[in-house]
C-alpha cells in the first residue's frame, strides 16, 4: 500500500483552547477515509488543516512525501467540496467548471473537452449551459465535485457533502463517490457525523471524540470490536448493562438470540415488538428491571406475543471498565 497522506503529531488549537490534539494518521493511495464523530469533535478542523485552511499549532502534514504544512491551499494538491455547493450562481455550469482551468492557462479547446469528460464522469452530460439554480441539490453537488476533480487533486476532501440532500439522493451519491474513486484511483477524505454513511462509504473510519482519535479501523473492525464504550455507543445500536462488579456489558441486538421460555439460560418478558420492514425490534424486560433489545427476522414475529415469557442467550458481548 502506498501512503498518500501522513499526519504526524498534528495539533490545531484555536484561541479559545478548542481544537484537535496530537493526531497521527496515514491515508493510503486510493482509500476513502472517513472522519466520524459528533458535532464539535474536530472532524472539520482536521480536514481544513489538510486543505490548508487552518493554521497548524504543532505537527506536520505530508502529501506524497512532501511537507505541505505551511503551503497555502492553492499550492496544495488537494481539492475540497463543502456541504453547501459553492457554485457561483451567476455563472453557467460550463463557466463554473472552466474557471479553474482558465486560471491554469489551459487552452479553450482543451477546456471544452475536459468539461465534457468530467460531466460524463459525474453522470451529468450536456448541462454546460444551465445555471446552478436550474439544477437539483444532488445535481449541484455533482457539479461541485466535478469542479474539484477537474483540477486533478491528489486528495479530494469532502466535508459533509451530502448532508443537505434527501435520503434517496444521498444513498445514490454514496455509490457515485465510490465509483468515481474507483475510476480515478482517487484518495478521498470524507467528513460525516452520520455513522451509517461512514459505514457504507469508507475503507477505514476514524472515530473522533472531543479533539482526539478514539479508534481507527475498517467499518467491520469498528462495528465488531469497538475498543471503548464511547465507540460502542456511537456506532450501530448497542445494549448496555451494568454488571455487579461495575463493568459495562455491551451487546448488539442482533447478538441477542431469542427463544421460547426455557429454551435458553436467561429469562425475560416481551415488553414490545416493533416491525421495521424485514426485521423487528423486540424489547425485553429483564428480571433485574433493565431492558434489552433483540432483532428478529420478520418471519419469526408470529412466534412471539407482547407480555409473554421468553428466554434468550447472548451470542457475543463486550465488556468495558465502568466510568
Ligand atoms: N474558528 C474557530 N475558532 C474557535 N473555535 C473553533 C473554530 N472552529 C471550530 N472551533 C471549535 O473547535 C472544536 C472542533 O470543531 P470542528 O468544527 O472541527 O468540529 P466538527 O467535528 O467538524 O463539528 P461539526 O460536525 O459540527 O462540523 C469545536 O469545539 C469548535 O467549537
Amino acid at each position: 500500500m502506498v501512503e498518500k497522506v501522513q499526519i504526524n503529531n498534528l495539533s490545531v488549537i484555536y484561541d479559545n483552547g478548542d481544537g484537535v490534539k496530537d493526531i497521527n494518521l496515514s491515508i493510503n493511495q486510493g482509500e476513502i477515509l472517513t472522519l466520524l464523530g459528533p458535532s464539535g469533535c474536530g472532524k472539520t478542523t482536521i480536514m481544513r488543516a489538510i486543505g490548508g485552511f487552518n493554521k497548524v499549532t504543532a505537527g506536520e502534514i505530508l502529501i506524497d512525501g512532501q511537507d505541505v504544512t505551511n503551503l497555502a491551499p492553492e499550492n496544495r494538491p488537494t481539492g475540497m467540496v463543502f456541504q453547501s455547493y459553492n457554485l457561483w450562481p451567476h455563472m453557467t455550469v460550463f463557466e463554473n467548471l472552466a474557471f479553474g482551468l482558465k486560471l491554469r492557462k489551459v487552452s479553450k479547446a482543451d477546456i471544452k473537452k475536459q468539461v465534457a469528460t468530467i460531466l460524463d464522469l459525474v453522470r451529468m452530460p450536456g448541462v454546460e449551459e444551465k445555471f446552478p439554480s436550474q439544477l437539483s441539490g444532488g445535481q449541484q453537488q455533482r457539479v461541485a465535485i466535478a469542479r474539484s476533480l477537474l483540477l486533478k487533486p491528489a486528495v479530494l476532501l469532502l466535508d459533509e457533502p451530502f448532508s443537505a440532500l434527501d435520503a434517496k439522493i444521498r444513498h445514490e451519491m454514496r455509490s457515485e463517490i465510490k465509483r468515481i474513486r474507483q475510476d480515478l484511483d482517487l484518495t478521498i477524505v470524507f467528513v460525516t457525523h452520520d455513522q451509517e454513511e461512514a459505514m457504507s462509504i469508507s475503507d477505514r473510519i476514524v472515530v473522533m471524540d472531543k479533539g482526539v482519535i478514539a479508534q481507527v479501523g475498517t467499518p467491520n473492525d469498528i462495528y465488531d470490536n469497538p475498543e471503548t464504550q464511547y465507540v460502542a455507543s456511537f456506532i450501530g445500536t448497542m445494549n448496555f448493562d451494568q454488571s455487579e462488579s461495575g463493568e459495562v456489558v455491551a451487546s448488539r441486538p442482533e447478538d441477542i438470540v431469542l427463544g421460547q421460555a426455557g429454551e435458553y439460560e436467561h429469562s425475560a418478558t416481551i415488553a414490545d415488538i416493533m416491525l421495521i420492514g424485514h426485521y423487528a425490534i423486540v424489547t425485553l424486560d429483564l428480571p433485574n428491571g433493565s431492558q434489552l433489545q433483540s432483532f428478529i427476522s420478520r418471519s419469526e414475529v408470529p412466534n412471539y406475543l407482547i407480555g409473554s415469557d421468553v428466554s434468550y442467550k447472548v451470542a457475543r458481548h463486550h465488556v468495558y471498565a465502568g466510568k
